[in-house]
C-alpha cells in the first residue's frame, strides 16, 4: 500500500506524552494518525517506569522481610523470580503487546499505525510495519507532534557490540537471575537494577566512570547510597572505566581502567540513552536534531512541536506528561501557562529513594544565587528512630537567601519521593521560607524532618 492522506495531525512516537496528546486532540474532534515503531505507549510501560518498579518492589519485599529478624521475629527467607516475571509479562506489559493502547486510542477517535515515520518537508513518510513494505505520506494541515523518546546509548567499549549484553529493555524481560552482574553505568538505571539483582541473590559490581553514584543529585545523596551499596554486598567502582569486554564459554569479562578484570554471568549496559531524534527528518524542515530547541510551548517551530526526553528537561514520564498537555493546548489554539522547569522532581527508586527538585547546591552556586543550605538527618529523627533498619536517609535544603524561598530540595529515605511533595510545592509555589518555618509537621513522621533542615539554613 503506497497511498497519500490529508489529515489534522500526526503524532510520530507515541511515549507517554505522545499518547496522551494523541487521545486529547482525537477526542477534541481533529482527525489524528498516530504512528508508533514499537509499542504504543513508548518506554515507561514497557521497559522502564512500570516493569522496574515491580522489580524494586519485589527487591524491597525481600530487603523487609530480612529486617524482620530484628523487629519482629525469624522470618526465612526464599527468593523466587517467577512471580516477579510473571507479574512483568502478565500484569504490566500484557506480555510486551500493546493491544489495549491500541484500543483504547482508537476509542479516542485517533487512526493508529505501527511504523517508522520521518518527516520529509511538508509531509510524514510512514514505513509501515505490516509486512506489505508499503509508505503512507500523510499531509498535517495543524501539524506535527514528535515525542519518539531514547535508546540505550552503547558506550565505545571494545569487544562490546556483538556479545548478548543487557540493556534495560532486556533486564525486565529476564526470567531468571544471573549469578553475577557487572553494570556499566552508576545512573538511575543502573542503581534501581543493581539493588533488585543483589537483593534477589546476584553478585552485583557497578562500574561508573565517574566519581560518584547518580551524579545529577546532591554529592551527600550519592555517599549515602554508596554506604548502603557496600552494606548490602553490592561492589561500587567509581572513576573507573571499563575495558574491553569478552563473552566466552556463557560467562563475561570486563577489562577495567584498573585491577583485576570482572567476571560474571552477565553484563548490563546502562550508560545513559542516544536520542532518536536522528534520522528523523529535522533536517528535511532545516532543523538540526543534534541541537533542538524548544519554545516553551514546545514548539520546535510553527506546526511542529516536540515533547519528552528529547527536549532535555529531564528525561521522565511526569516531564512527558506535562508537556503533552501544554503542547495539545497549543495544537488546539488554547491559552494556558507556558512550560517552566524550575520545580522538576525526581526519584530514583532505591531503597533508600533518592528524590530530588529544583537545584542541587552546586547548580545553585552556579547560577550566582546567594545560597544557604540546611541539612536534617532522617535517622536520628524520631521516626527514623523508631523505624529502625531501612529508616537511613538525610534532608537537604537549598534556599534562595536573597529571594528567601526554597530552590532545591533532596530527599534520602524511605519513601523519599512521597516526602519530596512538599519540597516541591515549596519550590514551585515559592512559598517563603519564613512560611514554611511556621508550618506545623506531624509528629513522628519522616517529613517532620523538613523542619530541622529549614532551622539548619539560619546556621
Ligand atoms: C529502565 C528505566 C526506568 C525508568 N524509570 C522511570 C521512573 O521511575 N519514573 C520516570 O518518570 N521515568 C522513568 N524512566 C524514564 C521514562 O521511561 C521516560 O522519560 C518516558 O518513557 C518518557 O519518554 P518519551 O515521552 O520521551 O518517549 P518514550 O517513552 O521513549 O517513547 C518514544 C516512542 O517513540 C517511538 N518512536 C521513536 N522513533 C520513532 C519513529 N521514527 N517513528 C515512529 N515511532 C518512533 C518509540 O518506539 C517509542 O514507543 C525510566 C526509563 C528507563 C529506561
Ligand atoms: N526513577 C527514575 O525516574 C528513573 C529510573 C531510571 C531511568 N530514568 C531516566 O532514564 C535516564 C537514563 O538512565 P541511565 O541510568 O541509563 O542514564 P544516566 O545518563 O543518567 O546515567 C548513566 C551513567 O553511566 C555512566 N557511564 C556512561 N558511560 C560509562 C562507561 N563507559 N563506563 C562507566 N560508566 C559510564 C555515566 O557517568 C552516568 O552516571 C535517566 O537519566 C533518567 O532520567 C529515570
Amino acid at each position: 500500500m503506497n497511498e497519500s492522506r490529508e489529515v489534522d495531525l500526526v503524532v510520530v512516537g507515541l511515549g507517554p506524552g505522545g499518547e496522551a496528546l494523541a487521545t486529547g486532540a482525537a477526542k477534541a474532534g481533529l482527525t489524528v494518525v498516530a504512528v508508533d515503531k514499537h509499542l504504543v505507549g513508548g518506554e515507561c510501560p514497557y521497559y522502564g517506569c512500570i516493569p522496574t518498579k515491580m522489580m524494586v518492589r519485589a527487591a524491597d519485599a525481600l530487603a523487609e522481610a530480612r529486617r524482620a529478624d530484628s523487629l519482629a521475629g525469624a522470618v526465612t527467607v526464599h527468593p523466587s523470580w517467577t512471580p516477579v516475571a510473571d507479574r512483568v509479562s502478565n500484569d504490566a506489559t500484557d506480555d510486551w503487546d500493546d493491544r489495549v493502547a491500541v484500543e483504547r486510542l482508537e476509542g479516542a477517535g485517533a487512526t493508529v499505525l505501527h511504523g517508522t515515520a520521518r518527516l520529509a518537508g511538508e509531509r510524514v513518510v510512514v514505513d509501515l510495519a505490516d509486512g506489505t513494505g508499503g509508505t503512507l505520506e500523510l499531509l498535517a494541515a495543524r501539524g506535527v507532534v514528535l515525542n519518539p523518546g531514547t535508546a540505550p546509548a552503547e558506550p565505545p567499549v571494545p569487544g562490546l557490540e556483538g556479545t548478548p549484553y543487557w540493556t534495560n529493555r532486556d533486564a525486565v524481560r529476564t526470567t531468571s537471575v544471573p549469578d553475577s552482574l557487572v553494570i556499566i553505568g552508576g545512573g538511575p538505571i543502573g542503581c534501581e537494577l543493581a539493588q533488585v539483582f543483589a537483593r534477589f541473590g546476584a553478585d552485583v559490581t557497578v562500574v561508573q566512570h565517574g566519581g560518584r553514584l547518580l551524579p545529577a543529585d546532591e554529592p551527600e545523596a550519592s555517599a549515602a547510597l554508596r554506604e548502603i551499596f557496600e552494606h548490602e554486598g553490592i561492589r561500587v567502582l567509581t572513576d573507573t572505566e571499563a575495558g574491553r569486554v569478552q563473552y566466552v564459554d556463557g560467562r563475561f569479562s570486563v577489562e577495567l581502567s584498573e585491577g583485576e578484570p570482572l567476571r560474571a554471568g552477565q553484563l548490563l549496559v546502562a550508560a545513559g540513552r542516544r536520542s532518536n531524534l536522528e534520522g528523523i527528518g529535522l533536517d528535511s524542515v532545516g532543523l538540526d536534531p543534534s541541537d533542538l530547541q524548544v519554545d516553551e510551548r514546545l514548539r520546535a517551530k510553527d506546526g511542529l512541536w516536540v515533547l519528552g526526553d528529547v527536549t532535555g528537561h529531564g528525561a521522565f514520564t511526569h516531564v512527558s506528561m506535562y508537556q503533552s498537555a501544554i503542547a495539545l493546548r497549543d495544537v488546539l489554539g488554547e491559552d494556558g501557562p507556558p512550560a517552566t522547569y524550575e520545580a522538576v522532581p525526581h526519584t530514583t527508586f532505591t531503597d533508600p529513594e533518592v528524590a530530588g527538585v529544583g537545584l542541587t547546591e552546586a547548580a545553585a552556586r552556579e547560577a550566582g544565587l546567594s545560597v544557604r543550605v540546611g541539612q536534617a538527618d532522617l535517622g536520628a529523627s524520631s521516626r527514623g528512630f523508631t523505624h529502625g533498619p531501612g529508616g537511613a536517609g538525610l534532608i537537604k535544603l537549598v534556599e534562595d537567601a536573597d529571594r528567601g524561598v526554597l530552590v532545591g530540595g533532596t530527599v534520602v529515605g524511605p519513601a523519599a519521593g512521597e516526602i519530596l511533595a512538599m519540597v516541591t510545592l515549596a519550590v514551585h509555589a515559592a512559598v517563603p521560607t519564613s512560611t514554611l518555618r511556621t508550618m506545623i509537621y506531624a509528629y513522628p513522621t519522616f517529613h517532620r524532618a523538613i523542619e530541622s533542615a529549614l532551622a539548619d539554613l539560619e546556621t
